[in-house]
């Protein structure tokens, strides 16, 4: 499975410094991992986060779920640390927070050969560079920081996020134009399901390709929601068929369900129905 086409419905932050939560991500379904040695990790506990972490991941047992560190950012005193001790580590990838510019990546790209690179968009700066961040040559996927995105804008959260909007669909749009996975940002209240599974509709609907998560409990919500549904891949299937059928008699539009269906549905059906079997391969 190429990056860009294994599933990240899931993505599981676990804070490098807790033992416990980083066994216990070994059984849990989330699609892929976040082991964060960045803004879940206090300053007194970084040097040893990032000692157990690496013995964890050392240990193995994560199976399929992609694995992603996120180190600390190089104008902190552990970012390069960070990146020495995840050398030859069985990982995925490298996330990078408070990504302003592609230069900020190529830094990290100067001191780590081959391991794919993800950026968080969480910076003005970086959302207004969006588009060269995602060109990025290393870059796989880019995770949003919705937190740290209303921090520095200095606007609120609201429920529709409309505060926050553009920073996501300048950042979607960039991923889409370079061919890079994205992730939308967590949802703090991790008690609050119906609030989450509204939010995983509007990232969904919007396009991301999966939720960050703070907590376990937010796992199934976001498989489910990122995910295909029963009704959709039956869809795709009709839609191709009755494609095929219009096309073998030399026509170029078909109608389902009262709708025009031409080529351009069709590539998006055929997407679909991939998606869901990378999801069953996955799962199964
Ligand atoms: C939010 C939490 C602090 C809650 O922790 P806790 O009170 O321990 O929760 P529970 O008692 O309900 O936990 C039940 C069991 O689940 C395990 N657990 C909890 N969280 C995780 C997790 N994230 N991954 C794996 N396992 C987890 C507990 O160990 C319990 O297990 P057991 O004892 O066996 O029953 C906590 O959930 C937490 O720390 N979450 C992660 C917070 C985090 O990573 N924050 C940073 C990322 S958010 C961010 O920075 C995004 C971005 O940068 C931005 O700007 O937006
Ligand atoms: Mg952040």
């Amino acid at each position: 499975m190429t990056q860009t086409t294994r599933p990240v419905r899931s993505v599981l932050y676990i804070p490098g410094s807790k033992a416990r939560a980083l066994d216990k991500a070994r059984g849990l379904p989330a699609d892929a991992i976040i082991f964060d040695l960045e803004d879940a990790v206090t300053p007194d506990a970084k040097d040893e986060a990032r000692v157990t972490l690496r013995a964890e991941l050392d240990k193995g047992g994560y199976g399929e779920r992609m694995k992603i560190v996120r180190i600390n950012g190089f104008d902190t005193d552990w970012g390069r640390q960070d990146v020495e001790a995840m050398k030859g580590a069985d990982i995925d990838a490298l996330l990078l927070p408070k990504v302003n510019s592609a230069d900020d990546l190529q830094a990290l790209a100067d001191l780590i050969p081959d391991v794919p690179l993800w950026a968080m968009m969480e910076t003005p700066e970086g959302v207004l560079n969006a588009q060269g961040i995602a060109a990025h040559p290393r870059l796989g996927g880019i995770v949003m920081g919705t937190n740290d995105l209303v921090k520095e804008l200095g606007c609120r959260v609201t429920a529709d996020r409309m505060t926050v909007m553009t920073s996501l669909q300048m950042s979607l749009i960039a991923a889409r134009a370079a061919g890079v996975l994205i992730v939308d940002g967590v949802y703090n209240a991790f008690k609050d399901d119906d609030g989450l599974r509204a939010e995983c509709e509007q990232g969904r609907d919007l396009g991301f390709d999966g939720k960050t998560l703070i907590h376990p409990a937010q796992i199934d919500i976001a498989n489910e929601l990122f995910a295909p549904s029963q009704a959709d891949i039956e869809l795709a299937r009709r839609q191709i068929a009755a494609f095929e059928e219009v096309e073998a008699s030399g026509q170029g539009v078909a109608v389902v369900d009262g709708k025009i269906v031409e080529n351009l549905h069709i590539v998006t059906a055929k997407a679909l129905l991939s998606k869901a079997e990378a999801i069953a391969s996955l799962e199964g």
